[in-house]
């Protein structure tokens, strides 16, 4: 379980890009975060990775704190970020294997090999990083970071980049991972993907979390896309798209 509890962070003394934010994550959720570009989902995100250092609030997985367990926490999760940076000079193979052993998770060929063949990735694993595109590179790192296995899974707008079948096999593979009781929370702006695919939305506007819970709870009889423009007055969303 990710409880984060009346997290604040500020880069710029006085203008606070996170206010006051609390969101608990069950185990077994597949939670949305959505707002507009600026919102605070990324700065929420590398804080519950334990990468980015703030001074209000408490974020614990599993009831132990970022803080003070950081190693420990970083060892059951995984996080998929939004510009994927890999090792050029390795090969592809060589950084989903460099990966699985810092987890210490043994190498399964069979698991990746069928993995890596649905996101059409796998004709491409001896070749180096370097000359992948944006969508290979970000193709590898999922690879890499179910390959391990984490109880939890973050990804920041893990759909940018990825090809359409790619994108249908992600989605398929984060049902499937989440229905094991694994937890993923992950950003993304394709409000009807995750209108379809989460049972858990939180919404995020200018650093204030300003709803969250059950998507149906959250949506009831309307669109995702619905709610999101109500909040976000139409006007304001349309121009930041
Ligand atoms: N390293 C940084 N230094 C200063 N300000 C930052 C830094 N990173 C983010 N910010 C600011 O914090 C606020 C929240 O940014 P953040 O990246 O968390 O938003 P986001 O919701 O992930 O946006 P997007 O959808 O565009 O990825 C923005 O005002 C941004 O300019």
């Amino acid at each position: 379980m990710i409880e984060i509890k009346n997290f604040s962070k500020s880069y710029v003394k006085g203008v606070k890009a996170v206010d006051d934010l609390s969101l608990t994550i069950e185990d077994g959720d597949l939670c949305a975060f959505v707002g507009l570009n600026g919102a605070g989902k990324s700065t929420t995100i590398k804080a519950l990775m334990g990468i980015l250092p703030f001074e209000d609030g408490e974020i614990l997985v599993d009831g132990k704190n970022i803080k003070s367990n950081p190693v420990e926490i970083k060892k059951m999760m995984a996080y998929v970020p939004d510009n994927p940076e890999v090792y050029a000079f390795m090969k592809g193979i060589d950084y989903i294997k460099f990966i699985l052993s810092i987890y210490g998770v043994p190498f399964n060929e069979g698991e990746m090999e069928a993995f890596a063949k649905e996101l059409e990735i796998y004709n491409a694993l001896g070749d180096l990083v370097s000359s992948y595109s944006h969508g290979m590179k970000q193709k590898i790192v999922l690879l890499a970071a179910f390959l391990h296995h984490p109880k939890i899974l973050v990804l920041d707008e893990p759909f940018v980049g990825l090809d359409p079948k790619a994108t249908h096999i992600l989605k398929e593979k984060m049902k499937e991972y989440t229905q094991a009781g694994n937890t993923i929370f992950f950003s993304t702006h394709v409000l009807e993907v995750a209108e379809k695919l989460c049972n858990k939305v939180a919404i995020i506007k200018q650093g204030k979390l300003v709803a969250s819970g059950a998507m149906e709870e959250v949506i009831k009889d309307h669109s995702l896309e619905d709610v999101f423009l109500e909040i976000f007055d139409e006007k304001e969303a349309l121009s930041n798209e």
